[in-house]
């Protein structure tokens, strides 16, 4: 039978993983989430064929390590899903790591690679711990299996060096890795292709302002498919508020806030150290600190409970909003669409509108029914906006950061499916590993792409 492929997406308080077959094209088997790890009870949700299923968990899961062995055995133990029975069924996982530091592209885990990023889990505690600790876990019990990493920061290794400088001693911003590395980019990445392919324009000729906003919110400027900004920075802090961030603040704000800042904060670990300024603004602040719940649903209503919902929705309205104005500049005005993603982003109709009226000047314009319907199930990218004229598209793009294996970054890593190779529209040269009939040799060779995937479809790749 033949196996399948592990993407696996580990935040700080949830779970996610997917099962896709080695087929071309992939099919989802089957999709498992468990979330609330840092609040329990936790909650399971499965998803396999027609059958869906949510419960609250029992078990106590207390990390991210639990939460992922709790999925595998559910999945395993699941005896209508045949195609997964065990490790022996699956060939990669693919596992989602937030900070990749300066990789361009996906790596596989090997000694060399884990130890440097251990490296960088010491500059992103916070988010690329939990990851970590998976990938430490399957290459000690699935050792057959080979793990595949996927960074969201690849996708803004474009950003031009004056915009990804701080303006800092360079010295030591440069020994210590301190510039701005940009997140979301699985995300962002996926969105580009599926508008590009929505707008039926070349990926390279397409210019986006974009928004993932989710409980972690960011908002990226794509100019002719490439990442020129986004308000993400060195850590996932930078930007726009969230669930439980702050966003960005001025940063000797902290020291006013408690003289305890650089100490290490109580939340850490023998094997993560956190200081109490990074918890307190990571962990203690956004919607959490202004309203007392991360959830925006709640927050994002005509009538808010609160004065502090009110002001956490115009906070959030005002930050989006300076960051579509820079980032339409940036673009010189030539801009294809804005485009709606993430939780909040796909599911609020109020924020959707209330920031397009705020950027009327832009020449961005809702269609109110359309806007209120939001889009259905199987549809990928929705346009909202009202009319058919010239003005940018404002659309709602349905995310999928689980299709990490099949993201552009991920194509030299994993056998050869033509539609990882649609994704790919450079005109660089890449070095990749041959391939030997549909699987991974081990040689290596240089393959030049040409512009595009209708090229490469004609031309297939040269060597
Ligand atoms: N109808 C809604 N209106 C506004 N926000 C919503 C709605 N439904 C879900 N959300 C918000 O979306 C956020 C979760 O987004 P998601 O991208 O799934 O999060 P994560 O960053 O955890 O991956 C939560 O803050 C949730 O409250
Ligand atoms: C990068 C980041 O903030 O991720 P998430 O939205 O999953 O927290
Ligand atoms: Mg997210």
């Amino acid at each position: 039978m033949p196996k399948s492929i592990l993407a696996v997406n580990a935040g700080s308080s949830s779970v996610k993983i997917t099962f896709y077959t080695f087929d071309n094209p992939p099919r989802s088997i089957v999709d498992a989430a468990i979330s609330g790890i840092t609040a329990p009870p936790s909650t399971l949700k499965y998803q396999a064929g027609g059958r869906k299923h949510k419960e609250e968990l029992k078990e106590k899961l207390g990390t991210a390590q639990d939460a992922f062995k709790y999925l595998l055995q559910r999945c395993f133990g699941d005896p209508e899903l045949s195609e997964v029975a065990s490790a022996d069924d699956v060939e990669y996982i693919c596992h989602r790591v937030v900070h990749g530091g300066d990789y361009r592209d996906a790596v596989e885990i090997n000694d060399d690679t884990l130890g440097h990023l251990k490296g960088l889990e010491d500059l992103a505690p916070l988010h690329n711990f939990s990851a970590l600790e998976i990938v430490r876990l399957c290459k000690a019990e699935l050792p057959k299996v080979k793990s595949i990493t996927f960074f969201d920061s690849s996708f803004h290794q474009t950003i031009p060096e004056a915009v990804r400088t701080y303006p800092i001693n360079q010295e030591i911003a440069k020994a210590n890795g301190l510039r701005k590395y940009g997140f979301h980019g699985i995300s962002y990445s996926f969105i580009l292709r599926s508008v590009a392919q929505f707008l039926n324009k070349p990926v390279e000729k397409t210019n986006l302002i974009v928004m993932h906003i989710g409980s972690g919110a960011s908002i990226c400027a794509i100019k002719d498919g490439k990442s020129v900004d986004t308000s993400m920075g060195l850590t996932p802090l930078a930007g726009l508020p969230g669930a439980t961030r702050s966003g960005s603040i001025d940063p000797s704000l902290v020291f006013h806030y408690t003289n305890e800042a650089g100490k290490l904060s109580p939340a850490s670990t023998s094997e993560m150290h956190i200081s109490t300024a990074e918890d307190i603004l990571n962990k203690q602040s956004g919607w959490k600190a202004l309203t007392g719940t991360t959830d925006f649903a709640q927050i994002a209503v005509p009538n808010p409970p609160s004065e502090a919902h009110k002001l956490a929705f115009d906070i959030f309205v005002d930050r989006i909003q300076g960051y579509i104005g820079s980032y339409y500049v940036k673009l010189n005005g030539e801009l294809d669409g804005v485009v709606f993603a993430g939780g909040i982003g796909e599911k609020s109709a109020l924020l959707r509108r209330t920031l397009v009226d705020k950027c009327q000047c832009l020449g961005l314009a809702i269609d109110d029914v359309a806007n209120d319907k939001g889009p259905g199930d199987e549809e990928t990218v929705k346009d909202i906006s009202k009319g058919s004229g010239k003005g940018p598209r404002v659309l709602i793009c349905q995310t999928n950061e689980q299709v990490v294996g099949f993201d552009s970054f991920g194509w030299k890593a994993l056998p050869r499916f033509p539609k990882l190779f649609d994704c790919l529209q450079d005109t660089e040269e890449w070095t990749i590993d041959a391939i030997e009939g549909d699987r991974l040799g081990t040689e290596v060779s240089t393959v030049v792409l040409g512009p595009g995937s209708a090229d490469l479809q004609a031309s297939g790749f040269r060597q």
